[in-house]
């Protein structure tokens, strides 16, 4: 496992498709191994600084430095490549592939493993499926419950164990009980190892449980 990278973003600004400002950010800095939530209301750009901080967004200007690594200045295939080593991610609509079971889906990271970390990749999902109630035997996902199929998603998120992991709204279609476990398994998984966690969230429960929290106000420059 890599070592964990501090965050320093300074005069973000996230282009749309229109080549205006969809999201700006005037400085952020976050100590490695901490827990970041980040509010604000819908359309304010949670998504969006996610799928930035991931660098899967093609039209950034400024600085998103983890650690040594600024990501507005790496190409494409040097993203890529810095993702593949150091972020997990939860997205907010799941992207599961449905054609494949909950284990299959959790474990997918195996397929991109080093043959010797396989079997450990594969494991650790179906141990973490298992404690979020969730049977690793059937053969598809399609006929989950947002909710189950959430906990899939989380469950492929941590089974890579990421130094960055990065999640938007990761309990919104969890009931109460659900949220809470998968709550418990995002700090748990930031606190093992001073791995980074920033999420976006509408939830007090698990906002409350970050080191910090800040807030986007949307079209305002923000700063933390
Ligand atoms: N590629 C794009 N081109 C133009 N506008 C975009 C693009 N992507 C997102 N937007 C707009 O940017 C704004 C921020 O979107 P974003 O999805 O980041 O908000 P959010 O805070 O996550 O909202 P929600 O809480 O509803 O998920 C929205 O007004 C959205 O319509």
């Amino acid at each position: 496992m890599a070592d964990a990278l501090s965050l320093v973003v300074e005069d973000l600004v996230v282009m749309g498709d229109e080549r205006r400002p969809i999201m700006t950010l005037d400085r952020l800095s976050l100590p490695r191994g901490s827990t970041l939530g980040v509010r604000g209301p819908s359309g304010a750009g949670k998504t969006t600084l996610i799928f930035a901080l991931a660098g899967l967004l093609p039209n950034v200007s400024g600085r998103i430095s983890w650690g040594e690594t600024d990501l507005t200045a790496l190409g494409e295939a040097g993203r890529r490549a810095f993702r593949a080593a150091h972020v997990g991610m939860v997205f907010q609509d799941f992207l599961l592939f449905d054609e494949l079971g909950p284990a299959a889906n959790a474990g997918v990271f195996a397929l991109f493993s080093p043959r010797r970390s396989r079997h450990h990749v594969r494991t650790r999902a179906e141990r973490l499926l298992a404690r979020m109630g969730l049977s690793s035997d059937r053969s598809s996902t399609a006929t989950l419950s947002g909710g189950e199929r959430q906990r899939v998603a989380v469950a492929r998120a941590l089974a890579n164990e990421p130094d960055i992991l990065l999640a938007d709204e990761p309990t919104a279609s969890l009931h109460r009980e659900a949220a809470d476990l998968v709550i418990g398994d995002l700090v748990a998984h930031a606190r093992e190892a001073d791995h980074t966690l920033i999420v976006a969230s509408h939830d007090e429960r698990l906002l409350d449980r970050m080191d910090r929290v800040i807030e986007l106000a949307g079209g305002a420059r923000a700063a933390a």
